[in-house]
């Protein structure tokens, strides 16, 4: 298996980084400063080279630096396929990439912050976005089920807005899209929830907790007549209600959901995360590089000291951001990781 991973990163005028051009290297990599310095933004401008967005929502404002009209990132990696140079940009409004598609596969980025509990007591909407992502880069004939989905959906959906006349042309292959991403869905799940049970069994954490997929599969006859059926409802609500948005997966210890504190949701994040990738990086056989916010924020050091060490095992590239002097860095750190400082949006490497 390759591991993805960012030799350089130049990134200007995003968010308090004027303009930073610093060279990595694998292995685990310390970002450490004081609240505000930038940490966050650092990680939060790979996440954009990788998806193209953003992971922090439209509350916290603008990507572009506060007075400037432009923002601009360009990584260099080592590509499964060779050395690859990878670019996201953002001026008046419209983001630009290149390669306008394939980053997220050359450079797959796996997040874990602040959020990472809400993966597991969050909206199920959360959930099924990690088992899509996860089942786009797993099965790569998905993206264009998902696409073709949408085709179908968006052609009922006007024809049923313009008085569902006629024969109703739409439902079969509506019903077959819609089969076919639950059954792909679940497929992809059974495999998923094996190995995030053996990686359970192996930390002894949460050895009893299983997970469970609550997604519903169909046929496709037995979609077609209920299309039928719900048809005259449809109509008047303009779109079709029966999707794709009903599926779910949830925690469960003897049988019963599981609830546990916020730490524990972290925790269990983090294992969901770490399944996915072995799950993942086992079948295209890209590793991804893995962005660690703040992980200590509702964990105990030895939990925290758990997940890292998951994760060196998995001989990822890893950015972790730390406040100086906390407690994360000085038991988590080794001799061989990179360490940087950033003050007010400048990164250094630290010496020795
Ligand atoms: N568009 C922008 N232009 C300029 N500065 C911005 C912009 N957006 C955010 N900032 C500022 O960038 C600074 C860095 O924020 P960031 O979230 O990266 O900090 P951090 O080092 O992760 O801090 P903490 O440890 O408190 O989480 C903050 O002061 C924030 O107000």
């Amino acid at each position: 298996m390759f591991n993805a991973t960012l030799k350089r990163i130049r990134v200007q005028r995003f968010r308090n980084l004027r303009d930073v051009d610093v060279d990595f290297r694998s292995g685990a990599t310390w970002i450490v400063g004081a609240n505000a310095a930038g940490k966050t933004a650092l990680l939060e401008s790979i996440y954009c080279l990788s998806r193209g967005r953003s992971f922090r929502g439209r509350r916290f404002g603008s990507l572009i630096e506060r007075g400037e009209t432009s923002a601009r990132i360009e990584g260099w990696l080592e590509a499964s396929l060779g050395d690859a140079r990878i670019s996201w940009a953002s001026a008046r409004g419209e983001v630009t990439r290149d390669p306008a598609q394939g980053a997220e596969t050359k450079l797959p980025v796996r997040l874990i912050c602040e959020w990472t509990h809400a993966l597991v007591e969050g909206e199920p909407s959360l959930r099924r976005r990690f088992i899509d992502w996860n089942l786009m880069l797993w099965d790569r004939s998905a993206g264009g089920l998902f696409s073709r989905f949408r085709r179908v959906a968006s052609q009922r959906n006007a024809w049923l807005r313009a008085g569902a006349r006629g024969q109703a042309v739409w439902d079969e292959p509506y019903a077959v899209a819609l089969s076919e991403i639950s059954r792909l869905r679940a497929r992809f799940f059974e495999a998923f929830a094996e190995g995030f049970r053996a990686l359970n069994a192996e930390e002894d954490w949460f050895r009893e907790i299983e997970a469970c997929w609550d997604g519903v599969i169909a046929g496709q006859d037995e979609l077609v007549s209920r299309l039928a059926e719900m048809r005259p409802a449809d109509q008047e609500r303009g779109f079709t209600y029966l999707g794709i948005s009903r599926d779910d997966f949830s925690l469960r210890l003897d049988g019963n959901k599981w609830v546990g504190s916020r730490g524990q949701s972290k925790v269990l994040g983090c294992v969901l995360q770490l399944a996915a990738e072995q799950l993942v990086s086992g079948e295209n056989g890209v590793g991804a590089l893995w962005l660690v916010d703040d992980l200590d924020a509702e964990l105990s050091p030895e939990w925290s000291q758990r997940v890292v060490g998951l994760l060196r095992r998995n001989g990822s590239q890893v950015f972790y951001t730390a406040l100086p002097g906390k407690e994360l860095l000085a038991s988590c750190r080794t001799a061989d990781d990179a360490v940087f400082h950033v003050e007010h949006g400048d990164l250094l490497r630290a010496t020795g």
